[in-house]
């Protein structure tokens, strides 16, 4: 009967609700604990791959070595020297991120939940990185970017404002936390490439910051659309003005 029908879907729902909970939670512990106790201390690279041999048979949030290859090119070209990541999780982008940044290089991560910020950031720890490469930021994205200007100033050589912003952390808040990135003035104005990560693999979970980055093309470009990344590229200083400064 159609009555059945509805509680048996009602019932498939809170399970799967449920074990998404469960799966949570568990998820955090569970791969920080595989991660500290297989890895080799002080190892980056060996990090990575115990996060990806976890990732092989459990559930995990982790970026994975697909896309995780994908992000180290785009850190390989941009050789970023300020990047903000906007959803740390367990340390794992942090760590790919990290490990190819230049000597001068900073990451500053933000992770909402407290648990999962304090493991993480062991993991980074674990891995060799030191705190004064990177700095965690335990809060939500909305709350974090109007504190981040202190992590931009420039040092010798670098320049104003983050090179690289990776958001993993909610699709839906992606589009609030660019313009506030825009208003706060913390995307460098020379170049900054923002990588939006899609699980879902379709990039009309992006729809509305697609939509915002389209109708300004005198500041933003979409440079790279993959299965699960788009890269989108701000710019804000004028190509003419550096010609004519050449010239
Ligand atoms: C998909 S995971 C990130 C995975 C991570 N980039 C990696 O590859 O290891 C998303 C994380 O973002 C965090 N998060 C969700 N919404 C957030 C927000 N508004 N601000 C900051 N962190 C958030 C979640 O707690 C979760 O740990």
């Amino acid at each position: 009967s159609r009555y059945r029908v509805k509680v048996t879907a009602l019932c498939h729902r809170a399970l799967a609700w449920v074990l998404r909970l469960v799966r949570g939670r568990v998820c955090v512990r569970s791969t920080h604990a595989f991660v500290f106790s297989q890895c080799t201390h002080g190892n980056a690279d060996s990090i990575l791959e115990t996060f990806d041999l976890y990732g092989a048979t459990q559930p995990s949030l982790c970026i994975g070595p697909k896309i995780g290859e994908a992000l180290d090119e785009v850190v390989r070209r941009v050789c970023p020297s300020r990047v903000l990541e906007l959803g740390m999780h367990c340390g794992y982008s942090s760590v790919r991120l990290l490990r190819l940044l230049p000597p001068a290089g900073r990451l500053v991560t933000v992770e909402l939940d407290p648990l999962t910020a304090e493991l993480g950031e062991e993991i980074i720890l674990v891995s060799g990185f030191k705190h004064s490469q990177f700095q965690v930021v335990t809060c939500s994205s909305n709350e974090s970017i109007p504190t981040l200007r202190p992590f931009i100033k420039p040092d010798q050589g670098t320049s104003e404002g983050f090179n690289l912003v990776l958001m993993d952390h909610n699709p839906q808040q992606y589009l609030t936390d660019l313009l506030a990135l825009e208003k706060e003035e913390l995307l460098c104005p020379s170049g900054c490439s923002v990588l939006l990560i899609h699980r879902d693999r379709r990039a009309e979970s992006l729809g509305e910051i697609v939509d915002y980055i389209r109708a300004k093309p005198d500041c933003y470009c979409i440079k790279t659309e993959l299965q699960f990344m788009t890269e989108v590229l701000f710019q804000k200083e004028s190509t003419e003005v550096n010609m004519d400064q050449k010239v």
